[in-house]
């Protein structure tokens, strides 16, 4: 079957500095990918490269068809993207922040899903993700007066909105507290097992344990570990990548091994 993303010696030089170097993957549909490392070890510059953002090397298909060969509008309905960047342009309504989800779909500019021709898909994706993300009571508030925690979860319903088959989050719960932490991890499983195609960012290293299927870890722009979480998550790899000593612990509950990391010391000797 062909993978749902495939990328091909995907590499990124920016001013002839090396921001990512020969990323090879295949990532199947409705899977729930995970992408780890270092602060600037090359996670973002990886999804927007895989977003035709940055001008990189190498190829990215979607189930075989180019990206870079893809026009922006189908690009846009087919990827979701939440970037790392919570800036918001202007002081939109929470309700018209997660309606631009829907504009891929549309030929013009429209507000709130209120436009004459919005359709009753675009009122349900909608209504939907501004209760997936739990944002639905500040429908109607100004996102510039959301606290961090709440403007991160408007943003993601945004992306939720486009009901893309591949959703790109960069860092979707750094800004949230467990619960919502929580929730998300298990809006995205939930997501992949109807068939959606997860690609995630975490520097949680027991979320990123408990629901990816894999992941990359990636160091200095290169990809150091690939695959299982177990062996790429090492206290090898965990000393040698992100320079700490971490507690890896397991308990067993209702008969699941539950595994746990917590990144408890600076490994001075890494
Ligand atoms: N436009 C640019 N010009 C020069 N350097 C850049 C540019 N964009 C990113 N970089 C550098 O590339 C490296 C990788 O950045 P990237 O944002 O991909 O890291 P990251 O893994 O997402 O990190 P973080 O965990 O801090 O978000 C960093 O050293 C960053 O400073």
């Amino acid at each position: 079957m062909t993978p749902c993303l495939q990328l091909h010696d995907l590499s990124v030089q920016i001013r002839g500095q090396t921001l990512l170097a020969g990323v090879d993957l295949a990532i199947g549909r409705g899977e729930l990918f995970g992408l780890i490392g270092p602060n600037g070890a090359g996670k973002s510059t990886l999804v927007k490269a895989l977003m035709q953002l940055l001008p990189a090397s190498g190829e990215v298909l979607l189930e075989g068809a180019s990206l870079a060969a893809m026009n922006a509008r189908e690009r846009a309905r087919r990827l979701a993207y939440l970037s790392q960047d919570d800036r918001l342009q202007w002081p939109i309504r929470v309700r018209d922040l997660v309606a631009l989800g829907r504009h891929p779909y549309r030929g013009s500019w429209w507000r709130g899903g209120q436009a004459p021709g919005a359709s009753a898909a675009d009122h349900a994706a909608i209504e939907q993700a501004l209760h997936a993300t739990d944002v639905w009571a500040l429908r109607e508030r100004r996102s510039d007066t959301l606290s961090g925690g709440e403007r991160a979860r408007a943003r993601l319903a945004r992306v939720l909105a486009v009901e893309a088959e591949v959703l790109l989050a960069d860092e979707p719960v750094a800004a949230l507290d467990p619960m919502h932490q929580l929730r998300v991890m298990e809006l995205l499983r939930a997501r992949c097992r109807s068939g959606q195609t997860v690609v995630v960012v975490l520097h949680d290293l027991t979320l990123a344990s408990r629901f990816c299927d894999r992941l990359l870890l990636l160091d200095q722009g290169r990809p150091v570990a690939s695959g299982a979480v177990d062996s790429v998550l090492s206290s090898d790899n965990l000393r040698s990548v992100y320079g700490v000593r971490a507690l890896i612990g397991e308990q067993i509950e209702g008969g699941e091994t539950r595994r746990y990391i917590v990144p408890w010391a600076v490994a001075h000797d890494a």
